[in-house]
């Protein structure tokens, strides 16, 4: 019920999976669920988005007359049923019993439970042989989405919109000896100095290093913001957009005196929680960014602004169904406003990073050309193309970063890719 329930806020009213499963807050229909139910209806829901088109082009298939929109409650049920006999480890009749039972239950459903069970069994007789035909013809994404990666990454969209069905590796940044905790743990150092592990069976809460704070989960693409700044170490550093916490955390560790702020009293509770299990001391204020007053500015400041997290699509199935290209214009404006605040509290000779983790230009390369017309003693100051090897082709002409999803490929594809992101070095006169 819970899995029906939830894929429905996702894709009919734009919910976020995130704020829905969130421990604190979050959904009762998954809250509400004892551990191990909520393990199985997380693993349904990221399933079901990260293959709805590819599920819902079976489900078309399948029936004689195509599903009338009002039966909006009956695919639900069957995209939640396919997902588990489709790509997850549960037994198909498992799967067909539960479906039949949701639908028998739910009066707008009740006189469609034959063809449910009718429609599900024969997916998981048929699967072998029209999965992989199914993944060569459909889309994987909505066509906005696709459009958009397509428009900006002409030679790597195929390469993009593959890896973003498929669930990420897990980056770790530790505050020392990356060498020896990669050994520890099972997992490779790349070359942002990242530790990066396939994925766990359980929480990584579990994993060695974790309750004596020795590193944090950050994708090595958003450990970059804080490794551009051309000096840290006792200076004053302000992190507007700092819940919660992974870059506050790499400033901190680099001995800068920071100052983190966010608008959200959640997610800076967060913060502090962070900093305290990794011993790290910073000041924090919950504040809009935009109502930051510091008369004596900062010597850096971070803007990791808030975006479409387009390039988080791996591990947040949802962003395709719950945001629009609408919602790209409207952040590229936040982002604009927040840039020319962020710019009035660097001291003279200081440096601003802004970065998020959009993959699209109108968020990035754009809005930042846009900034760079109108404030033109501001320069760029270019990132060094060799510093982190294996990672040349994400440093634009211009000395900004722009990773995607397929770089830092690997045959392994649970050891592959890199989220998207964004980060320029702008320096002021
Ligand atoms: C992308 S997350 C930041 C991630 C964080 N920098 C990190 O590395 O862990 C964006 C954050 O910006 C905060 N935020 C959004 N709009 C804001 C604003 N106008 N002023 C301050 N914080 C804001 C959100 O609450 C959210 O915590």
């Amino acid at each position: 019920m819970a899995a029906t329930r939830l894929l429905a806020a996702v894709t009919e009213s734009q919910a976020s999976l995130d704020g829905l499963l969130d421990p604190a807050g979050g959904n009762p229909a998954f809250t509400g669920l004892g551990d191990q139910d909520r393990l199985l209806v997380r693993a349904i829901l990221l399933s079901a988005l990260r293959h709805l088109q590819l599920i819902d082009a079976y489900i078309d298939q399948m029936v004689d007359n195509p599903l009338p929109d009002g039966a909006k409650a009956l695919r639900q049920v069957l995209r939640v049923g396919a997902a588990q006999i489709l790509f997850l480890d549960v037994p198909d009749r498992a799967a067909v019993d539960l479906a039949v039972t949701q639908a028998t239950a739910d009066p707008r459903n009740r006189r469609f439970a034959g063809l449910v069970n009718a429609l599900l069994r024969r997916m998981g007789r048929e699967k072998e042989s029209r999965l992989p035909v199914l993944m060569a013809e459909v889309a994987a994404f909505p066509a906005w989405f696709e459009s958009r990666i397509h428009g900006a990454y002409p030679t790597d969209a195929a390469a993009i919109l593959s890896i973003l069905s498929e669930p990420p590796a897990i980056d770790l940044t530790v505050k020392s000896d990356a060498a020896g905790w990669a050994e520890q743990l099972g997992g490779v150092v790349l070359s942002t100095g990242s530790v990066r592990i396939a994925r766990p069976e359980g929480p990584v809460s579990g994993l060695a290093g974790y309750d004596e704070g020795a590193w944090w989960v950050q994708d090595a693409a958003a450990s970059l913001p804080a490794q551009m700044f051309s000096r840290l170490e006792g200076l004053d550093i302000a992190d507007l957009c700092a819940a919660p916490g992974g870059k506050t955390a790499q400033l901190a560790l680099a001995g800068a005196r920071v100052t983190a702020c966010d608008q959200s009293a959640n997610r800076l509770e967060r913060l502090r929680g962070n900093l305290t299990r990794l011993g790290l001391d910073v000041a924090t204020q919950l504040s809009r960014a935009q109502d930051l007053v510091a008369p004596e500015g900062f010597d850096g400041v971070l803007l990791d602004a808030p975006c479409s997290s387009t390039g988080t699509v791996r591990r947040h199935p949802d962003i395709p169904y719950t945001k629009s290209q609408d919602d790209i214009v409207r952040l590229a404006r936040v982002q604009r406003d927040l840039l020319d605040h962020a710019a009035g509290l660097v001291r003279p000779g200081g440096e601003l990073v802004f970065s998020n983790c959009s993959l699209d230009p109108m968020e990035g390369e754009e809005m930042v050309a846009g900034f760079l017309a109108d404030h033109p003693a501001w320069r760029i100051r270019p990132v060094d193309a060799s510093r982190w090897p294996g990672l040349e082709s994400a440093i634009t002409a211009a000395g900004e970063i722009r990773t995607h999803p397929a770089m830092l490929a690997h045959n392994d594809l649970r050891l592959a890719g890199l989220d998207g992101f964004y980060a320029v070095v702008l320096t002021r006169p």
